[in-house]
């Protein structure tokens, strides 16, 4: 069967990865987490001394671009790809409120969607590739064969968020924190110049508000399937 390449794009917390990783599993492909690559630049930045409270120095991070390597690799115990960050997992750090509260600055420097753009596109350059973020259907992978924007209500995304956080021994953050988290993103996100988060004409949108898990992974096997073949 032909290798296609699968965008899934939409709104911070929706399940996008949820969804991207199971299909990945599913049909064999690799599955390719472009947030966490943002995540990692967000994280080097703290690390390094570039923000104070929300302000961040631009130009130090403009010339320190060459020194950031971000690589996915699979892990085999969890079943999930972990990030790396010049070497280090830092898988669970780039999860935390503190990056999600800065990653949405950092994602709308053109000089940082430049550096991470063409790496996208190197990893899915022999196809086979299920990629997640906000721009892979408008800007990574315009002829992507199977495009899907993703949404649910924020209230349900934050709370899904929360769940998770919670899950991992987040013991401070509240629903309201996050559902700000979420709105504020989304809001920088939907409005940056450069990659801005929005539907390709030729997406299907999914609204899996009140979708299960497992119904949602059906429901994006049938898409591919209808356009891959069985
Ligand atoms: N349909 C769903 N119903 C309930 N929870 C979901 C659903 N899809 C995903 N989740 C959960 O919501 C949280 C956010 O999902 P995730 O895939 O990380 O979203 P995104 O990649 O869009 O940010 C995760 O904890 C995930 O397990
Ligand atoms: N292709 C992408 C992917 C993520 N991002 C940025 O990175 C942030 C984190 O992405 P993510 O996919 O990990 O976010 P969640 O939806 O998982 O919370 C987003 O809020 C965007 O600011 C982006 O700009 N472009």
């Amino acid at each position: 069967m032909k290798k296609i390449v699968i965008a899934i794009d939409g709104f911070s917390s929706c399940g996008k990865s949820t969804m991207a990783k199971d299909l990945a599993k599913e049909i064999g492909y690799t599955y390719i987490d472009t947030g966490a690559m943002y995540r990692a630049v967000t994280l080097y930045s703290i690390q390094q001394g570039f923000f104070s409270g929300n302000r961040l120095d631009e130009e130090k991070l403009r010339t320190s671009m060459d020194t950031i390597r971000i690589t996915q690799r699979f892990n085999s115990e969890t079943g999930r790809s972990d990030t790396f960050l010049n070497g280090v997992n830092v898988e669970n750090e780039i999860r935390s409120m503190e990056v999600a509260g800065k990653v949405s600055l950092i994602a709308a420097l053109p000089f940082v969607r430049h550096a991470m753009v063409p790496l996208q596109q190197k990893m899915g350059e022999e196809k086979g590739v299920v990629m997640d973020g906000r721009d892979i259907g408008t800007v990574v992978y315009p002829d992507a064969e199977l495009k899907i924007f993703v949404t649910a209500s924020p209230e349900i995304r934050a709370q899904r968020r929360l769940d998770e956080l919670k899950a991992k021994g987040d013991t401070k953050s509240t629903f309201e924190d996050v559902l700000l988290n979420v709105k504020e993103r989304d809001e920088i996100d939907s409005t940056r110049k450069e990659g801005p988060l929005r539907q390709a004409e030729d997406a299907l949108v999914l609204d899996n508000s009140y979708m299960t898990i497992p119904e949602q992974k059906l429901w994006l096997l049938q898409q591919f399937h209808n356009v891959a073949g069985s």
